[in-house]
């Protein structure tokens, strides 16, 4: 339970490829528009360029990954210890495209975001991440896609909807084009999600 108080809060963010959204979030904490510290980087992918973004930040940065836990409940206890370890209250993924294991969701549960580049409950799933869910979007013809923020459960993108926003599809958009207005739309709207978290306005 995140209770509201004037105390920071202390975020660990997951990430696999490039940490955009997590440079962001590390910015508006910085810049004082986030009460919050991001306390952890966790990667899957030693070669990530959001571990790269974090050590240039000065932010304490983990890889951990089948590579260096070949067993998955060793994994999952090495991130639960990372994360107790860090005093993170919340947990962000943003751009992690591994599955959580149980004993991390069980010790966070209700304190794990995710953002997705779509409408939930359209559009997620397994095989639905990045440029897929962007793909699928054109090519359904729809004319409104947006970015969901939702709790993490077991199954991929199946937690409660915290908040959403729609973005038009714009009848010449291409998946790079589509790709790169939603990301831009995604870094203020993970930093405003997470200030209404600290302010207690959301309430997790
Ligand atoms: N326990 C949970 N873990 C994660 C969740 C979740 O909801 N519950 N969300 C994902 C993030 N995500 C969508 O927002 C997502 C990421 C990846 C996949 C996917 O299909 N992954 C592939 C592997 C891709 C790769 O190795 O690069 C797969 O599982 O086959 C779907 C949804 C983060 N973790
Ligand atoms: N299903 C999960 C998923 O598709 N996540 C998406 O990965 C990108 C990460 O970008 P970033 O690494 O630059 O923040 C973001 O667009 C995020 O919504």
């Amino acid at each position: 339970m995140i209770s509201e108080n004037t105390a920071k809060l202390h975020i660990a963010i997951f990430a696999s490829h490039t940490g955009t959204n997590m440079q962001a979030i590390i910015d508006a904490c910085r810049r004082g528009d986030l009460n919050g510290k991001v306390c952890a980087v966790i990667s899957n992918n030693s070669n990530s360029q959001a571990l790269e973004k974090a050590r240039i930040a000065g932010v304490s940065e983990y890889h951990l990954s089948n590579k260096t836990y070949p067993e998955e409940d060793e994994l999952d206890e090495a991130i639960c210890k990372v994360l107790t370890e860090s005093g993170a209250d919340i947990v962000a993924l943003a751009g992690y495209m591994k599955k959580l294991g149980p004993k991390v969701l069980k010790q966070y549960r209700g304190r794990i975001l995710n953002i997705h580049p779509s409408l939930l409950p359209k559009y997620g799933g397994k095989g639905m991440y990045g440029t897929y869910v962007h793909e699928a979007v054109i090519g359904a013809g729809e004319k409104t896609t947006g970015v969901t923020i939702h709790l993490v459960e077991e199954e991929y993108d199946t937690g409660k909807i915290i908040r959403q926003c729609e973005i038009e599809v714009l009848g010449g958009d291409t998946i790079d084009t589509l790709s790169k207005r939603v990301l831009e739309r995604e870094h203020a709207f993970y930093v405003e999600t997470l200030k209404l978290i600290s302010e207690g306005v959301i309430k997790l």
